[in-house]
């Protein structure tokens, strides 16, 4: 079967992700048949789907037409003939127990057409086990969606001991073209790749507050605002549910072993039905008390390290059982769990000798079995880190050029100077290894960015490839790519400056535009030509351009194509300075070197605290907030008074 013999998706199961899996197919524009046993249940399901795709309208994330065709798009049923009849593919999301799911598929199967793929969602059930239900388990596989499915980007494409290399192809082909993005688990293995990480690392807080290691606070203190998780590890638990934490812990220790055997703070909190936000309490109080409430000065070094290390040691179990690689695995967990980045390259950061240390004396001192260092993660240390020689420090860089010119400033020199320094995949990948080399190194404190030669900064995404027979999913792909590698200049803990010499056009500009600041040669010409080959600004140009120029200047510089001066974009807000020609070299240096001599710790915070606003103002306050007490017990801060007090120069460490 192909992808194109797809028309329509019943979905069993009108629940939470049930519903959310027929509003993701039906704004794809697949005709969904949603069931559930009752009418109260898929009508309830039915009237979850109106009410979100109001909401996306009211938010103008869709248009009040796209929002009527897709819910015009589902036929809510009860029978199950009526349901799967005239199915393609079935995604069975019903409750997560073996003998309703084996009811379900036996009454599917009565009336399913032969050449129909039927995927779970479960998020916890071994998919061999279920295919084995089923008398098509080749045609069987898990498609395992995130809450709520309409948001969240992430499908993890599961093959069972039986599933066809075709089955996982429509499947992944199906998800991509439901606008998400799949990672392939290799093998069925318990938690599959994104609760095999988080389920062992909310265990494990459990196990640290029960033995009294660490108190709450510290915890969540290290993992927000050390680690620079989204959340802190109890403040997730508790929105994800320890009742989901537990059901999928037990299924773990059923089947794996003691090395996930539950934490006595996690079975008194099950016990004690606190199961987090929706049940009104769970390790923090939502009814009585002040819910979340995290202080930002109160981690701990040897906290990070532990609750690295045991990622690090699923990672290893992960990679040695061959269920998935460590760019799939970080992919999947930074999409899955909103990481910064992903398991395996926090660990290759911290140093994976470290961590294997690290678990050998916890285990020398608790003799506990989630400790035993996994064969994946011992061997990946010896060969030096999970990325082994892909990583950055040891990647060959062919085109680009990294230089450290003093100042404590790293410098990322794009270089394929006979080509106006256009971007292809590879430089693409050169970058981003780049990017994570220089952001870990202590010495680095400023990046800059320029073009090799005097003509171009860059002029964009090398389109020699593109023309004519260019794979519509693979240049989706191509703009993902660029929009992650730039997305990190953005999301870079220190600060970042493109030194504009020559053209900045297209993707070169868009670049530029993923930097803090601008700063461009009096010669150098900047803009989106794209419209001009047919094309849109497609690494981050639509979305960065207004933030930064206003929405009215952004579409003239979109929809006019046109190439503009460099003294027209300051007065657009565009470039930060305009530097004589000569002068350019010495000047863009200066500029980086003075942000690197700023307080780190505070350039970090500022950073985040504006791109967390950027999405959601309140968030965006309350991180600021939380950054400045975080200052309060900074070095840097008792260095810069003093300096201030003594009309002296401070000198930031960032500490
Ligand atoms: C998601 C992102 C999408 C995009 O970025 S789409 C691409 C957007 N960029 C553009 O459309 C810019 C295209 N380039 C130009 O308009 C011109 O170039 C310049 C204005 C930058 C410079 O013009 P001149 O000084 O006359 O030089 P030259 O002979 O056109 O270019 C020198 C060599 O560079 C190659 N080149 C320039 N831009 C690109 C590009 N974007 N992709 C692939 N090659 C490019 C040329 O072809 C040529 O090569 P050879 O010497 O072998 O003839």
């Amino acid at each position: 079967m192909e992808i194109d013999d797809i028309e329509t998706i019943a979905v069993l199961g009108a629940g939470n992700m049930g519903h959310g899996i027929a509003e993701v197919a039906a704004l794809a524009g697949y005709s969904v048949n949603l069931r559930d046993i009752k009418e109260e249940f898929v009508q309830n399901g039915y009237e979850q789907i109106e009410w979100s795709l109001e909401k996306l309208a009211e938010k103008d994330i869709i248009s009040d037409k796209k929002a009527e065709s897709a819910l015009e798009n589902v036929s809510p049923y009860v029978g199950i003939e009526a349901a799967v009849g005239d199915a393609d593919f079935v995604i069975e999301a019903v409750p997560e127990k073996m003998e309703i799911k084996k009811d379900v598929y036996d009454d599917v199967e009565k009336h399913l057409p032969d050449h129909a793929i039927i995927a779970s969602n479960t998020s916890s059930l071994s998919i061999t086990d279920l295919s084995e239900q089923t008398n098509r388990p080749e045609k069987f596989c898990g498609m395992h969606f995130f809450n709520p499915p309409v948001q969240m980007q992430l499908v993890e494409v599961i093959s069972g001991g039986h599933t066809a290399d075709e089955t996982l192809d429509v499947t992944e082909a199906l998800a991509e073209d439901l606008d998400k993005t799949p990672v392939r688990v290799r093998k069925d293995s318990p938690g599959f790749i994104v609760n095999r990480i988080l389920v062992p690392l909310m265990n494990e807080v459990c196990w640290m507050v029960s033995e009294d290691d660490a108190t709450v606070a510290e915890i969540d203190s290290t993992t927000k605002f050390d680690m620079g998780l989204p959340m802190g590890v109890f403040e997730l638990s508790d929105m994800t549910g320890h009742d989901i934490t537990y059901h999928v812990l037990e299924y773990m220790h059923e089947v794996l072993g003691d090395v996930y055997e539950p934490a006595p703070f996690l079975e008194e909190l099950i016990e004690e039905e606190r199961y987090g936000k929706k049940s009104g309490r769970g390790v923090y109080d939502y009814e009585d008390g002040d819910g979340v409430d995290i202080p930002a000065d109160a981690g701990r070094e040897d906290i990070a390290t532990r609750l690295i290390a045991l990622m690090a040691n699923e990672v290893g179990n992960l990679v040695g059982d061959d269920v998935s690689h460590p760019a799939a695995i970080d992919e999947a967990v930074m999409l899955g769990a909103g990481f910064p980045d992903g398991p395996a390259k926090i660990a290759d950061d911290a140093g994976l000798e470290t961590l294997v240390e690290t678990l050998e004396s916890l285990h020398d001192e608790t003799g506990h079995p989630r400790f035993e260092v996994s064969d994946g993660l011992r061997e990946a240390a010896e060969r030096g880190g999970f990325f082994g020689g892909e990583s950055g420090d040891d990647l060959e860089f062919t085109n680009i050029e990294v230089r450290y010119p003093g100042d404590m400033v790293g410098q990322i020199v794009l270089d394929r100077e006979a080509r106006m320094n256009t971007i292809n995949p590879e430089l693409l990948e050169e970058f981003e290894a780049a990017v994570d080399t220089l952001e870990a190194d202590d010495e680095v404190r400023a990046i800059l960015i320029t073009g090799k030669g005097d003509r171009a900064f860059s002029a964009g995404a090398d389109v020699t490839s593109m023309a004519g027979n260019a794979e519509p999913i693979d240049a989706i792909e191509l703009s993902r790519k660029g929009q992650r590698t730039f997305g990190k200049l953005e999301e870079c803990d220190v600060p970042v400056v493109a030194g504009i010499d020559g053209f900045a056009l297209g993707g070169g500009f868009e670049l530029a535009l993923a930097c803090d600041f601008r700063l461009a040669s009096a010669r150098s010409e900047l803009g989106t030509p794209e419209h001009n080959l047919g094309l849109l600004p497609g690494w981050g140009g639509t979305q960065r351009l207004g933030r930064i120029a206003g929405f009215g200047r952004a579409k003239e510089i979109i929809f006019t194509a046109e190439r503009y001066d460099a003294e027209t974009m300051y007065d657009y807000d565009v470039v930060t300075e305009v530097v004589d020609n000569d002068a350019f070299d010495e000047r863009v240096h200066e500029f980086a070197a003075d942000l690197a001599g700023g307080p780190p710790i505070s350039q970090k915070l500022t950073k985040r605290a504006m791109i967390y606003g950027w999405e959601d103002i309140d968030a965006g306050l309350e991180l600021e907030a939380q950054a400045f007490g975080h200052l309060m017990h900074t070095d840097d801060l008792t260095e810069g008074i003093t300096a201030f007090m003594g009309d002296d120069e401070p000198e930031f460490e960032g500490k």
